[in-house]
């Protein structure tokens, strides 16, 4: 398997404000990966760092096998695209396409153009006249068109409108299924990630909670109700995480890499927002490790 981006104890601390802490992690290239997590978890940090706008204050992080912005070579095979989809006001959507065409060696003059025409803007327009979702197009197609081989965006659909959301997502997969590129992206639309990404990253309170292949988590997490029983008298190997009862019923959310089946249990699959939800909710009430969520012991059950 090869490795896009590679974390071994990764922090970042801003004075005593500690922004991200301890981030152990390996993502497999040709995947699209959702970053979740709650406000100031750390995942515009940890992205900032993937593409070497700031550097770590412990441990260390490889991107494409090298240090990010270690050169320029590096730096031509990673396209960012920040939150706030920084751009021009002053320039037209030409110059900024002639801007990448001149700081970028591999630009693709002819998919640019394409996007451009396809999207319906002026290219004699200035970008400071578009709105928010226009922009947000502009920044994208300059990421694609330096034809990376990782592009990382940070809330890419954050400023923009559910049918063009929708688009903006479909003409990312389609540019994907087309160049094989490898995306890393934030969202707090787990909806929208449900759609597109195949790999998960959790961060919640600045550690990475849980990660990997979107099948293998939605295949090993259930949702498990039976008749009203306390939570540590399941079997062992059930990771309990999150108890609900109700006066004749419980509902349990587990994670089992292998599971006994009961006949007396009713297991029902989560979908990847039920999953994500709730591994935000356990956060908030137990630190987070960041490599072995599967070994904690069941949690005490919430009533
Ligand atoms: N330049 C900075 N100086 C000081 N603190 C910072 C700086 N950048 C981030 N932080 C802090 O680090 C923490 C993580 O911030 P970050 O922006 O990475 O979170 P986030 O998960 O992207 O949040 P959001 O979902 O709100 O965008 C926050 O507590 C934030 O206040």
């Amino acid at each position: 398997m090869t490795v896009i981006l590679e974390a071994r104890g990764l922090g970042k601390r801003y004075g005593r404000r500690q922004a991200l802490a301890d981030c152990t992690l390996s993502v497999p290239s040709g995947r699209v990966v959702g970053l979740v997590g709650p406000n100031g978890a750390g995942k515009s940090t940890l992205l900032q760092l993937a593409c070497g706008l700031i550097t770590p204050t412990s441990g260390t992080i490889e991107v494409l096998g090298s240090r990010p912005g270690s050169g320029a070579a590096q730096l031509a095979r990673v396209g960012f695209v920040a939150q706030d989809t920084p751009t021009y006001a002053q320039l037209s959507v030409a110059d900024h396409l002639e801007l990448g065409a001149r700081l970028n060696p591999a630009w693709d003059a002819k998919l640019a153009g394409a996007r451009i025409e396809e999207l319906g803007l002026d290219p004699a327009q200035r970008v400071g006249r578009l709105s928010g979702g226009q922009r947000a197009q502009v920044a994208l197609t300059l990421a694609v068109s330096k034809r990376p081989d990782l592009l990382i965006l940070d809330e890419p659909v954050a400023a923009l409108d559910p049918l063009a959301r929708r688009e903006f997502l479909q003409g990312l997969m389609e540019y994907v299924a087309e160049h094989g590129t490898s995306v890393i992206l934030s969202s707090h639309l787990v909806s929208d990630l449900e759609r597109v990404c195949d790999h998960l990253v959790s961060l919640v309170a600045s550690r990475v909670q849980i990660a990997g292949d979107v099948d293998d988590l939605l295949g090993s997490h259930f949702r498990l109700t039976t008749a009203r029983r306390e939570a540590d008298s399941l079997p062992a190997g059930l990771q309990v995480l999150r108890a609900t009862h109700t006066e004749r019923q419980s509902t349990f959310i587990v994670r089992a890499d292998t599971l006994v089946h009961d006949p007396a249990w009713v297991l029902d699959p989560l979908d990847l927002e039920d999953l994500v939800l709730t591994y935000m909710a356990e956060g908030r009430t137990a630190p987070a490790s960041a490599s072995t969520p599967a070994r904690r012991p069941a949690k005490e059950a919430q009533r």
